[in-house]
């Protein structure tokens, strides 16, 4: 068998006329935190339905820890968090997790250190109910470490969180990753996964458009100009970085460049009599990247 803890060949599957996952070919690698993005209804889901063994796939292949996905081999080594667990609210955040060791036939040991993992010792005597939501996310996490399996798959795991909830999660994500676990997440929040993934699967509309590391991600940052007068500078800056990696945006320029080109830019604006208000990195947004994806032909306008 491959390095690859989880491979799929050209995987399939469609609703009626739609096709909601589009012969998509993939990979994830021992240790590394991969992440699916995409916006709402892309097909991550169904995709991760699929690798659980929950949705049949209408054609293609894939392989789940070398097995089918769904085959008891599979599930053995799989944990996940698809859908929100069905936790008993009144029971405490240890007791639901005790109901679920038992169905998997492990002990207390194993939710002791599940708890551990995603540092809900502390409150998990506590009723679920009385749990905030990234309190309750977490044991989500918790539930599916169970058995410590070499894969975890998470489905948007900081939806709905707060700022500070998504905060956790990611430093969670992070820190299971750091001790050696594979997580394969999805996720429609571009900056989202740049902070914690290693990998990313970009899908649109079912079909994988590409796979990035994160440093290739980060080179899809741009610069974001504001001077006086904003079309002197514009005239500037189209003749150093060519004029079509220059957009103007809400009153401001938008280039599509290294952010390191920004000292010389600002030299030749300065040198033009332009007056330079601000100059900083922007991020590309998941609409830029899937604008650059579709059509790689042209530069961002
Ligand atoms: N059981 C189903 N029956 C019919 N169509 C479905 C079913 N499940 C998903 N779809 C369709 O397949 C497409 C992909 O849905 P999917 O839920 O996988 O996307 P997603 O990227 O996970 O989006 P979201 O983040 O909104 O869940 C959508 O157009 C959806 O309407």
């Amino acid at each position: 068998m491959s390095e690859h803890i989880l491979e799929t060949d050209r995987l399939t599957r469609r609703y009626g006329d739609r096709l909601a996952v589009d012969a998509v070919s993939m990979a994830v690698r021992p240790r590394e935190v991969y992440g699916f993005l995409g916006p709402n209804g892309a097909g991550k889901t169904t995709m991760l339905r699929m690798l659980l063994g929950l949705v049949r796939p209408t054609s293609g292949r894939a392989s789940v820890l070398g097995h089918p996905p769904g085959s008891p081999a599979a599930l053995a080594g799989v944990g996940a968090l698809v859908e929100s667990p069905g936790f008993f609210p009144y029971l405490s955040g240890r007791d639901n997790l005790r109901v679920l060791a038992r169905h998997a036939r492990l002990d207390d040991v194993a939710v002791e250190a599940a708890l551990e993992q995603v540092d809900l010792t502390d409150r998990a005597s506590e009723p679920f109910r009385s749990y905030s939501l990234g309190m309750k996310q977490r044991l989500g996490v918790a539930a599916a470490l169970l058995g410590n399996p070499r894969l975890l798959i998470l489905d948007e795991p900081t939806n709905g969180l707060d700022p500070a909830g998504m905060a956790d999660m990611r430093e969670l994500i992070r820190a299971l990753a750091d001790a050696g676990q594979t997580v394969l997440l999805s996720s429609h929040l571009l900056g989202e996964v740049q902070q914690v993934c290693d990998r990313v699967g970009v899908i649109s509309r079912g079909r994988l458009l590409a796979e990035r590391t994160l440093a290739e991600l980060r080179e899809t940052a741009g610069l974001l100009v504001r001077a006086e007068p904003l079309s002197r500078a514009a005239e500037v800056a189209s003749r150093m970085v060519g004029g079509a990696n220059v957009a103007r945006v809400d009153g401001a320029l938008r280039l599509g460049v290294d952010p390191a080109a920004a000292p010389n830019l600002v030299r030749a604006l300065v040198r033009a009599d332009v007056d330079v208000t601000e100059v900083r990195p922007v991020e590309r947004t998941l609409e830029h990247i899937f604008f650059e994806l579709t059509t790689p032909e042209e530069v961002t306008p």
